[in-house]
């Protein structure tokens, strides 16, 4: 937790403004971020000084597993995150790849599940990972890119936490992930327990030890509209203890992720936190 309230800090004291032209906004930015968490022993990176909706960033997680492309799908799991990209980015809504309410397009979990190959069929990034893994292998690349810049106009936004690579040592499963932008009051509250949880799950349905996961960040901003909640509320308050993230043990694969896995199926454990914050989203 030290370490996200250090780059909000961070952000402000030593952030340059930069006009953002997609949202016709001004955000302060820092580039290169990096975070760490401990996975192993179970630190969970939830952000106590604001309620955390833990369930919708998991939730919004598991539809990329799943390969979702589509706003009523992510719904339907817990999360309401895609509603404004898929349905209100007017970029998208004038595409003639848009095909209709709640499509989200060629994003994410589409490119990790489903990317085109050019003879026609498509390649299961994932699953590569999952059968190598749980054999033991480690090819010094097992990475899951969801960032295929050829079908950026076939989706509503180009992925910003874009590629995650697996790394065994031993019997200990590590993991990298990138990002290339992100809004640290909203997205990176996000994008921490998805790392976690990403990482958490991977060890479990191929019978690793889970170790580290490691978060580096290029461009982090926090929007003008953002800044001043962060600067004399957030900031303000004293960080809780990390709590502990409980996944049910009946998952044991790729399948059960794909096919049963709720929400139910995560719970948290000592999570103490102060009141929440609402803060503005850009479309
Ligand atoms: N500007 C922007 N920031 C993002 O973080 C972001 C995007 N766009 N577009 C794509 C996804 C969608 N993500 C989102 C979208 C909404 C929330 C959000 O509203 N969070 C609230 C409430 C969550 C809830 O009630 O479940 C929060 O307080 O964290 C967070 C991340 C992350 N991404
Ligand atoms: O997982 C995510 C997804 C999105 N974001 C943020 C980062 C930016 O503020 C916007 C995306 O805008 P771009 O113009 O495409 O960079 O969404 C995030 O933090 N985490």
């Amino acid at each position: 937790m030290k370490q996200y309230l250090q780059l909000c800090q961070r952000i402000i004291d030593e952030g340059t403004w930069i006009e953002n032209e997609r949202t016709g906004k001004r955000c302060l930015t820092v580039i290169n971020a990096d975070l760490e968490y401990d996975v192993g022993n179970n630190q969970f990176p939830m952000i106590t000084t604001r309620k955390s909706f833990y369930k919708s960033a998991i939730a919004e997680f598991l539809g990329y597993i799943r390969g979702y492309d589509n706003a009523a799908d992510f719904r339907a799991l817990g999360t309401k995150t895609w509603d404004a990209n898929a349905n209100l980015n007017e970029v998208w809504l004038n595409s003639a790849h848009r095909k209709g309410e709640d499509d989200m397009g060629r994003v994410y979990g589409v490119q990790g599940r489903s990317w085109m190959k050019p003879d026609g069929s498509t390649l299961d990034q994932l699953k590569k990972i999952v059968d190598n893994l749980k054999n033991g292998i480690d090819d010094r690349a097992e990475i899951l890119t969801f960032y295929n810049p050829g079908e950026f106009e076939l989706g509503c936004l180009r992925p910003c936490m874009h590629t995650h690579t697996f790394s065994l040592l031993g019997d200990t499963l590590h993991l990298t992930s990138y990002q290339r932008s992100c809004d640290v009051p909203l997205g990176l509250n996000f994008n921490q327990v998805q790392v976690f949880a990403f990482l958490a799950l991977i060890a479990q349905i191929t019978g690793k030890k889970a170790g580290k996961a490691y978060h580096k960040i290029v461009n982090a901003h926090i929007y003008e509209d953002q800044l001043e909640l962060m600067q004399d509320v957030q900031l303000k308050r004293e960080p809780f203890e990390s709590p502990q993230l409980k996944i049910n043990p009946k998952i044991t694969s790729l399948e059960d992720l794909e096919t049963w896995v709720t929400m139910d199926d995560f719970e948290v454990v000592g999570y103490q936190c102060h009141d929440p914050i609402k803060y503005p989203f850009s479309v």
